[in-house]
């Protein structure tokens, strides 16, 4: 029997739930040939509920744009091991123990990534912004603004947990 079109529509459309789409074609997130670059990103949350944004440094994709602080994993790192160094080299922290929290897939131009987000409640030492970026401690509705297109969702994300 052949297949229906609203089921191959449906279907089509629950794949594209799960996958961001920026600034594209949607072709180009369905011809499987791009590589998944595993990204570990940390939401830091102060003893009063606030988080951290940080800005992009000049010279990286979306330079300027809102994020939270992170980065890819390198050969052989767990989305932890990734954490605590990308914490330690961008902001000079050292993080305790992160807590798992949410996964999303961005298709971006340049690349297709999978954000590991980790809540962050512990940590030592003095924020440092060692790559140059403007840092804010934030609560909702943000007051910086762009923010990255992958991190938006984190956005929604903590407001569902605040009702
Ligand atoms: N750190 C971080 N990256 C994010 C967020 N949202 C989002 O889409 N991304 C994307 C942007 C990039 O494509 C990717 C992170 O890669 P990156 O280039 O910033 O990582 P990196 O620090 O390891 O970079 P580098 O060593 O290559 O300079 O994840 C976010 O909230 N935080």
């Amino acid at each position: 029997m052949p297949e229906r079109t609203p089921r191959s529509w449906h279907d089509r459309y629950a794949v594209n739930q799960a996958v961001l789409l920026v600034d594209g074609e949607l072709s180009r997130q369905t011809d499987g040939k791009r590589n998944v670059v595993e990204v570990a990103v940390g939401v830091l949350i102060d003893k009063s509920g606030r988080f951290l944004l940080t800005s992009r440094p000049p010279g990286k994709a979306y330079a300027g744009y809102w994020e939270f602080p992170g980065g890819k994993l390198e050969v052989g790192e767990s989305v932890e091991q990734a954490l605590r160094r990308e914490l330690q080299e961008e902001i000079g922290i050292t993080i305790g123990v992160p807590e798992a929290w949410r996964e999303q897939l961005v298709d971006y131009p340049h690349a297709l990534v999978r954000l590991h987000f980790c809540k962050v409640r512990e940590w030592s030492g003095r924020l440092d912004m060692r790559e140059g970026q403007a840092f804010g401690w934030q609560s909702l509705p943000v007051a910086c603004s762009p923010v990255l297109p992958g991190t938006v969702p984190v956005l929604t994300w903590l407001a569902e947990e605040q009702v």
